[in-house]
């Protein structure tokens, strides 16, 4: 199985030391929580996973490979998407069409193709769309593929989030607070959800303040405060070090 390693990654900005000389790995089929207070960098290691922010120091490798000179394309194509803490939607596109962007990847015809809607560029349209209906019907978007962006609830573009992400056919996703905002029965389905993608293989790293939830589903949980790494093992040891408690959870 593959793993992302983040080797003494650091970043600042300007003077602010947002991340400081952290490790970690994260693994196909296995669900990685990362916790913190705000500001700790959790957003800001997520953007650098990505590529969104180049490094200020250390490294990120897959499987060896060093990705982080990489662009966010790159990185794409390397097998790694993500999610955004606001959900980045297209409003009046339906709920199936902003899914589909997740499949630029695998869009090989040109726009000329697409302008004069090919034979190649129709079947190409056919699989995509194919692709984006299967995942919407797996993450329980299924009723309403042909509905607005903008008339989608909370909860519902937060799915649409997720099912965006997986059409890129990730082995790596990293969510971005998927459950702010949601309610507890949310929260269940978003819980399936992010246990279902571990099962079928992916690598899924959790940023998020909902404790409960994470150290629920993690395997591994790593903790920040001030960007430094504080604690990282299991959920059980996470919740139980004294000084996560002290800066955390102690509250
Ligand atoms: N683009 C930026 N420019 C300047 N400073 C930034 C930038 N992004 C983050 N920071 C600073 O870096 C530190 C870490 O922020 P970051 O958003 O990564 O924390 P976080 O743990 O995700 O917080 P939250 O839980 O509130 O989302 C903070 O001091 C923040 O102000």
């Amino acid at each position: 199985m593959s793993a992302l390693q983040l080797q003494s990654v650091s970043k600042h900005f300007g003077g602010v030391l947002a991340v400081d000389q952290v490790s970690l790995s994260l693994r196909q089929g296995e669900i990685h929580g990362l916790i913190g207070p705000n500001g700790s960098g959790k957003t800001t290691l997520l953007n650098l996973l990505s590529g969104y922010y180049p490094l200020s120091g250390g490294s990120i490798t897959l499987d060896g490979d060093d990705l982080s000179a990489k662009t966010v394309q790159q990185r794409a194509y390397a097998g790694i998407s993500r999610t955004f803490q606001k959900p980045r939607l297209l409003g009046s596109m339906s709920t199936l069409d902003n899914a589909m962007l997740g499949c630029w990847k695998d869009s090989q015809s040109n726009m000329l193709q697409i302008g004069a809607f090919t034979p190649k560029a129709r079947r190409e349209e056919s699989r995509l769309r194919s692709r984006a209906e299967e995942i919407l019907h797996g993450i329980g978007l299924g009723a309403i593929i042909d509905e607005p962006a903008r008339l989608l609830d909370h909860a519902e573009q937060r799915f649409l989030e997720i099912a965006r992400g997986l059409c890129m056919q990730p082995r790596f996703i990293l969510l971005d607070e998927p459950a702010g905002g949601l309610t507890e029965t949310e929260i269940e389905r978003l819980a399936d959800i992010v246990v279902a993608m571990r099962d079928a293989g992916l690598g899924v790293l959790i940023v998020e303040h909902h404790t409960d939830f994470v150290f629920r589903v993690s395997n591994r949980v790593t903790a920040l405060n001030l960007g430094k790494q504080i604690a990282s093992g299991s959920p059980q040891a996470v919740r139980a070090d004294a000084e996560v408690i002290r800066v955390y959870l102690g509250a």
